[in-house]
C-alpha cells in the first residue's frame, strides 16, 4: 500500500471551530463547530444555499474564515505542502480542462504533488474510467467527470476525503459504485466527508449527520438518532376492540385516532407501553407497528425555517 498511511495511530479528524464566513452583509457560515471522525462517512447536509460548499471550501484552505478555524489533523489545510497526500477533494466535477486526456490530468496532479505516476492508472481503473484514460476531458458526461474528480481525490491515497455532491449526475449504478467505495473507504479508517442537498441520498450512504440551515448548525448525530428525532412517531394498532383500547390510551395521555373499525394511529406512547397497556386490560391485539416518517420529512421538518431557497421561489 502506498504510503503506508494505515499504519499511523492518529485519528486525521476535520475539526471546526466557530467557523464564520461572510461576503459583505450575507452571512455564509455562522459559527459552525463539529468534528468528523474517521471510520465513517459523514453526510453534510443542507437545503441549497445552505454553507456546505464554503465549510468545504475552508477546510481545503480556498477560502479564509472571517473568524473561527477549521483544521485537518490538527493543522490548517494550507499549511500542508502536497496536499492531496493528505486530502483528496472532489468540489466541481465539471471544473477541468476538457482538452486534456484523463490520465494527462492525473497524471499533471500526481507530478505536482509528487505522487508516484503508478498511482495514475490505478485511480483510473478504480473509477471505470480505465478504458476512457486516453480520451479528452471534453467529450465526458457528467458521470464520467464525477469518476474522474472522485479519481482525482483518490489520487495521493489520502486518509481524509471530501466530496461536494458527488451524486450528481450519476446513473443508478454509478450511484451504488459511488456508496460502495465510501463505505469501503471509511471501513479502510480513513474520514469520508460528503456534502448533499437531498436528505434521500444521504439515508442509504452516511452514518453520522452534520446538518446545516443558513450557516448554522442544526443537528450532528447518528443518522439513526437523527430519524428518531422526527416528531411524527406514531404506532398503528389493530384490535378488534378498538373502542376499550382507544379508552385506556387516552386516559394514558395519548391520543387515538381512528382509521377504521379496528385500525387506529396512536401517537403519545411507545408500542412497548400500549402492548403493555392491553395486556393488562387483557385486549386482544392484532398488531401494533410504530411508524416513522421517512428522513426526507424529517430534514425537511428541522431545516424548513431555515431553507434560503424554497420550492416555487426563484433564487
Ligand atoms: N463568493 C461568494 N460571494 C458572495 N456570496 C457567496 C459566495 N459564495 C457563496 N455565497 C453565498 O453564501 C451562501 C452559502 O452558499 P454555499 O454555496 O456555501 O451553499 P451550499 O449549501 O453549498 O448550497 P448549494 O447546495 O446550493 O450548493 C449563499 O447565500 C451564497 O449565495
Amino acid at each position: 500500500m502506498w504510503p503506508g498511511r494505515r499504519n499511523s495511530t492518529v485519528d486525521t479528524v476535520i475539526e471546526a471551530k466557530q467557523l464564520t464566513k461572510r461576503y459583505g452583509d450575507i452571512v455564509a457560515v455562522n459559527d459552525l463547530t463539529f468534528t468528523v471522525r474517521p471510520g465513517q462517512v459523514t453526510g453534510f447536509l443542507g437545503p441549497n444555499g445552505a454553507g456546505k460548499s464554503t465549510t468545504l471550501r475552508m477546510i481545503l484552505g480556498l477560502n479564509a474564515p472571517t473568524s473561527g478555524s477549521v483544521t485537518v489533523d490538527g493543522v490548517p489545510f494550507s499549511n500542508r505542502p502536497r496536499g492531496l497526500r493528505h486530502v483528496g477533494a472532489l468540489l466541481d466535477a465539471q471544473d477541468v480542462h476538457g482538452g486534456r486526456s484523463a490520465a494527462a490530468h492525473l497524471s499533471a496532479l500526481a507530478r505536482s504533488n509528487r505522487i508516484p505516476l503508478s498511482r495514475v492508472d490505478k485511480v483510473l481503473h478504480e473509477v471505470g474510467l480505465a478504458g476512457a484514460a486516453r480520451r479528452r476531458i471534453g467529450g465526458f458526461s457528467l458521470g464520467m467527470k464525477q469518476r474522474l474528480g472522485i479519481a482525482g481525490a483518490l489520487l495521493g491515497d489520502p486518509p481524509v476525503l471530501l466530496f461536494d455532491e458527488p451524486l450528481n449526475g450519476l446513473d443508478p449504478e454509478g450511484v451504488l459504485w459511488v456508496r460502495g467505495l465510501f463505505r469501503r473507504m471509511a471501513s479502510e479508517g480513513r474520514t469520508v466527508f460528503v456534502s448533499s442537498h437531498m436528505m434521500a441520498e444521504m439515508q442509504h450512504t452516511a452514518d453520522q449527520l452534520i446538518v446545516i440551515g443558513q450557516g448554522e448548525l442544526i443537528a450532528d448525530q447518528s443518522l439513526v438518532d437523527f430519524s428518531a428525532r422526527s416528531t411524527h412517531l406514531s404506532v398503528t394498532v389493530h384490535t378488534p376492540d378498538l373502542a376499550a383500547l382507544a379508552a385506556v390510551l387516552t386516559t394514558e395521555g395519548a391520543s387515538v385516532q381512528q382509521e377504521n373499525d379496528e385500525v387506529g394511529k396512536v401517537t403519545g406512547l411507545s408500542a412497548a407501553r400500549i402492548g403493555e397497556l392491553a395486556h393488562r386490560h387483557r385486549i386482544v391485539l392484532h398488531e401494533l407497528t410504530t411508524q416513522t416518517s421517512s428522513l426526507e420529512v424529517a430534514f425537511m421538518q428541522l431545516t424548513a425555517d431555515s431553507a434560503e431557497y424554497l420550492a416555487g421561489e426563484s433564487r
